[in-house]
């Protein structure tokens, strides 16, 4: 049995540059690859890639081990950043790492594994916080075996990050093993500071969307969206409540300040073709809550569940952003091509169309969809004599085709101490 090549992708920061070290330290012969994904400079000509490859060398060579570059410029340009326009473009929030993982880190760098090797005995590793039962295992013996195929979430919950891991084929993950999956970050700073990798505990860590150097978003997506100014649009009312440069600069759920106004008031909803930009009073206004969805069809790391085959409905967890807690759902199939209908257990804020739901059993990531067209608000579910679902949504007849089947599931009637009590229903 030949064992497989190890590459450990290295990016000049701290957790691949412990990854790389505890591999090196049980006897692995280790190949060192950076990925140049980005090459536009920043206005002060400044790119951060030139920055982090000269720490992925400097940790390749402290190690003693071979470091290559490898250039994905092109990939990531029409797999990640394109998409990524786009769906602002559309008035989406679309999550730039879940596209990173999936084509770049974990399909075009494998290809040009492939390529370099001329085969696929080779493991990646990278030094992200997520874990699989098959592991090391896909080392030391070898990838014919029968595991068990699953990705499981980190032990430092705060680091996990299978939700950006949960669009990877499982082929690829089956060419992956996750060194510091098992440590908590404090461990891994602690190994770092003991070892000759300590210079890249330096380094800032790095926050979602690395390519845009030192300047803030929305100046950085300025020079790709033309900028769609608009009005702030009362959504109860209907009144203009002022003027904004650009409607992809808000998020939904955000505070927005508007001119001359003392009150809070939060983005419901951005209107693509008026620019306009819908707000309500408050920031727990019940129009920002909602309890079901549905998504674009599925992908199902370990396959397809059995009760979505077989066309029933199944309890488990869900995430819609990296850091917010699970929350329980059911999940529903609802057409024949994997779309979901999912309803939770509690509404919650801000759920955004273009945002992932990631679906938990336990500690196991089961994979998710995209997040499509949301159901009734707790404002309209309050309301739900006059439901009329005009607003912003995709399909309205469909949702109303569906309270009338799932009626309580969902529009629950208004239970005590949830956001169902609060003063924010003043009209702006
Ligand atoms: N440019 C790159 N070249 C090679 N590998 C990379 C690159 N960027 C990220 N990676 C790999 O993906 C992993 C996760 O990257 P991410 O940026 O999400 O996490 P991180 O916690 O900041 O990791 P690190 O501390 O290693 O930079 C890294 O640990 C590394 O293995």
């Amino acid at each position: 049995m030949v064992l497989p090549r190890i590459i450990c992708a290295i990016s000049g920061g701290v957790d691949s540059a412990v990854a790389a070290l505890l591999l090196k330290r049980k006897g692995y012969h280790v190949l060192g690859i950076f990925m140049r994904n980005w090459d536009v400079r920043d206005e002060i000509g400044h790119c951060t890639v030139d920055e982090d490859v000269k720490y992925a060398k400097r940790v390749c060579s402290v190690l003693n081990i071979p470091f290559r570059e490898v250039n994905l410029v092109k990939e990531y340009w029409s797999n990640v950043f394109m998409p990524t326009i786009e769906e602002y473009e559309n008035g989406n929030t679309p999550n730039p790492d879940v596209l990173c993982n999936r084509h770049i880190k974990f399909d075009s760098l494998h290809k040009k594994c492939h390529r370099l090797f001329g085969d696929d005995n080779f493991i990646v590793a990278t030094g992200h916080y997520a874990q699989t039962t098959f592991g090391e295992r896909v080392l030391k013996e070898n990838m014919q075996l029968e595991f068990e195929q699953q990705l499981l979430m980190s032990v430092d919950k705060n680091k996990d990050q299978t939700f950006f891991l949960h669009e990877v084929a499982l082929k690829a993950l089956l060419h992956t093993y996750f060194p510091v999956g098992h440590l908590h970050k404090t461990e891994v700073k602690e190994i770092a500071a003991s070892s000759e990798v300590d210079f890249t505990l330096e380094r800032k860590e790095s926050m979602g969307i690395c390519f845009i150097g030192k300047r803030n978003f929305s100046d950085f997506i300025q020079d790709y969206v033309p900028p769609k100014k608009g009005s702030f649009v009362c959504y109860e009312t209907g009144r203009i409540m002022g003027e904004h440069s650009g409607y992809y600069k808000y998020t939904i759920g955000q505070r927005t300040g508007i001119g001359g106004l003392s009150d809070a008031y939060a983005v419901l909803h951005r209107d693509v073709v008026s620019g306009n930009v819908y707000v309500v009073h408050g920031m727990d206004h019940p129009a920002l809550y909602c309890q079901s969805f549905i998504t674009n069809p599925a992908r199902w790391i370990s396959g397809v569940p059995d009760s979505i085959k077989n066309g029933e409905s199944f309890k488990c967890k869900f995430r819609f952003l990296h850091r917010e807690p699970l929350v329980e759902c059911e999940v529903i199939p609802f057409q024949d091509d994997g779309r979901l209908l999912v309803i939770l257990q509690e509404p919650q804020r801000a759920i955004t169309v273009g945002q992932n739901a990631v679906f938990y059993s336990g500690d196991q990531c089961l994979g998710g969809g995209r997040i499509d067209d949301l159901g009734p608000s707790t404002l309209e579910c309050q309301e739900r004599g006059q439901l009329n679902f005009t607003t912003f949504r995709k399909n309205p007849d469909r949702w109303r085709r569906l309270v009338n089947n799932y009626g309580e599931k969902l529009c629950p009637f208004p239970k005590s101490g949830l956001v169902y009590n609060s003063q924010a229903t003043n009209k702006c």
